[in-house]
């Protein structure tokens, strides 16, 4: 329940007056409820249904007036006063609810804000230890289980306050029996935290098939082309009938413990108002008009009793998404990317772009994945980057070309070591400033079904038609997107799929283009591309050379035939590092034989544009 408190302290702490506003206005609610039962007394006494004399003087003399009026004026009175006081309580509880709605939601969507705010504030190793769709999961299925959640509280607490007012009304019509009738509801509670606990530890298991089914999912639609091609479609259903079936059968648990503790609830309300209806006639030989007030108080308690209760054990059954939700800020907090700010999103503080004179650095770098592992992903790397120069990074697969390259933008830190952009440690401000400088295009890039423009326009929100063109021309993406009936307004589908592989890269290179980035990441950014488009990418990065810093990971000849500086990777350790054509002639070098023993470089350099591919060797 600790968890739950955590929140309903954000809440009154976000809400401030207005929230106890509200609960002031339920408790004039509720005591405005009462005194509608109240009226039920008299009425009853005027109507002459029965002569309601309970022996309590000050009501009695409250009453005493209605005796010099005919029935039919007085109970006129009696009647008016009713549904005046009805309206009034009617109309106060219709604009509580509605305040009550808008505290939650405006709660809510702070708490949603807060959520995504922190996890794009998280760095890289954040995401990389996760599961997306543990995140994703959290993000929906449990954050509405959290705001129902923070709704049954704020009923919760409502229906308590109704029934805190109801109790002590109650108590001043008659003590005994309102006191018989709390210490039921009392003991029964006790005995209903079973209820309660069972609840809870379905809800464990509700979050974790949630997190299962969605991971499921996602897998099968991210790899939905495997699933189709190669016939996996019935292993995929089998799959969804197992964990769907588990599904079911944890509803079907959660509604039969519901429905018992209801059953619980309602078989002792009848044994209750039966024994005391015994009991009061045999042994008390109580007046009718009692019998009344009895009835009277335990329809009007005992009902609150069972919501409380039910809404107990709906909490109880939430108290996992809570936790799960907690969980994900509380880790996305800590793994801050720079701490104490949110960075990226405050724009108040806006860092200008860096514009890098010198270059980049790094100096006895080690890293790791996972610190129980033996080996190290990057190895003791030393190097320089110079500013404005193309470097280019080659290695067999695995050697650790995307991992240096993440550790250069400062998404992962060095276990040992540190990297410098010209001269200053990549963190705080200057990693700001850093990353606004930098367009990066990875091999299977981020793009959304929306329009063509859409897509570039989210890295430069104000870039004109011209602008965009421009950059589609440079990353020779402007043909092509000429040639579609709507332009720029052609949709692309789910991560660009109508659009073919080489006319993605072309794009994607275009919007990084668009940015006007000092700092250009390719990681293999131009693998889909044909001869053709290849070297006119090659002719584009040459013109950029000198202006921009080129960072390359390419397994194509091509591509990097022109780079200032070629590293070589080997296991995380740096083998080689110099010019291309230096490195191509060294015989025993990685690097002649990454390129092909075969070939002799030095009669018969390759012709350009020829396609070569690092990972066949
Ligand atoms: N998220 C990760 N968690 C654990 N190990 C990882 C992770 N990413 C990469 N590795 C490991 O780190 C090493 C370097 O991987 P990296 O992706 O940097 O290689 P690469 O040279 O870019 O390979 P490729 O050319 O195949 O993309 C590999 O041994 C890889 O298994």
């Amino acid at each position: 329940m600790n968890i739950v408190l955590h929140y309903v302290k954000q809440l009154t702490s976000f809400s401030g007056r207005r929230l106890y506003v509200n609960l002031a206005g339920m408790v004039v609610s509720s005591l405005l409820d009462g005194i509608g039962i109240l009226l039920l007394i008299p009425m009853l006494s005027i109507s002459g249904i029965v002569d309601v004399n309970i022996g309590i003087p000050s009501i009695n003399e409250a009453l005493s007036f209605l005796r010099e009026f005919p029935t039919s004026i007085g109970l006129l009175i009696v009647l008016g006063a009713y549904l005046f006081i009805s309206i009034i309580q009617y109309i106060m509880q219709r604009k509580l609810n509605i305040q009550n709605v808008d505290i939650h939601q405006s709660f809510i969507h702070e708490l949603r804000l807060r959520s995504y705010r922190e996890l794009l504030s998280a760095k890289w190793e954040f995401y990389l230890n996760r599961r997306k769709s543990d995140i994703i999961n959290t993000l929906t299925t449990e954050m509405t289980r959290v705001n129902t959640g923070v709704h049954l509280c704020m009923q919760t607490t409502t229906s308590i306050i109704f029934t805190v007012i109801q109790i002590g009304l109650a108590l001043w019509i008659s003590a005994p029996i309102t006191l018989l009738v709390v210490i039921s509801g009392v003991l029964l509670a006790l005995f209903s935290r079973r209820f309660s606990k069972r609840s809870m530890a379905l809800g464990r298991v509700t979050v974790e098939l949630s997190q299962q089914y969605m991971a499921g999912i996602t897998d099968l639609f991210n790899g939905i082309k495997e699933v189709k091609s190669n016939r996996l479609e019935h292993s995929r259903m089998t799959w969804v009938q197992k964990l769907s079936g588990k599904l079911r059968h944890e509803q079907q648990e959660f509604t039969r413990i519901r429905t018992a503790s209801q059953l619980l609830y309602r078989i002792s309300s009848a044994v209750l108002i039966a024994a005391f209806m015994y009991t009061s006639v045999i042994f008390f030989h109580s007046r009718p008009e009692q019998m009344i007030v009895i009835i009277v108080i335990f329809s009007r308690l005992w009902p609150r009793f069972i919501n409380i209760q039910a809404n107990f054990e709906q909490v109880s059954s939430f108290i996992p998404a809570f936790r799960s939700l907690y969980e994900l800020q509380k880790h996305s907090k800590e793994d801050a990317e720079v701490q104490g700010t949110q960075s990226g999103l405050d724009e108040a503080r806006y860092t200008e772009p860096l514009r890098m004179s010198q270059g980049i650095a790094c100096s006895g770098v080690y890293f790791r994945y996972r610190s129980e592992e033996q080996g190290y992903a990057l190895d003791n790397v030393t190097l320089q980057i110079p500013a404005n120069q193309m470097t280019a990074i080659v290695g067999r697969s695995g050697a650790g070309k995307s991992t240096l390259i993440d550790l250069i933008m400062g998404l992962i830190q060095p276990e040992e070591g540190e990297v410098l952009i010209d001269g200053k440690p990549l963190t705080g401000e200057t990693l700001e400033q850093f990353r606004r400088s930098i367009s990066y295009v990875p091999q299977d890039p981020f793009l959304f079904h929306g329009s063509i423009r859409d897509n570039l326009l989210l890295v430069e929100p104000n870039a004109t038609d011209e602008q965009i063109w421009e950059a589609l021309a440079f990353s020779s993406a402007a043909n092509f997107v000429k040639q579609l009936p709507l332009g720029l307004d052609t949709l692309i589908g789910d991560r660009g799929m109508k659009l073919s592989g080489g006319e993605r890269q072309r794009l994607v290179l275009g919007r990084a283009l668009l940015r006007k980035p000092s700092i250009l990441v390719l990681d293999e950014a131009t693998s889909a591309l044909d001869n053709e488009n290849e070297t006119k990418i090659q002719e584009v990065l040459d013109q950029l050379r000198g202006k921009t810093t080129i960072l390359v990971i390419a397994h194509r000849f091509s591509t990097i035939r022109n780079a200032d500086q070629v590293i070589v990777l080997d296991q995380g350790r740096i083998v080689q590092n110099g010019d291309y054509k230096q490195l191509a002639l060294e015989q025993k070098g990685l690097f002649r034989k990454l390129l092909g023993t075969r070939r002799d470089f030095d009669n018969n350099p390759p012709y350009e544009g020829e396609l070569y591919d690092w990972r066949s060797n």
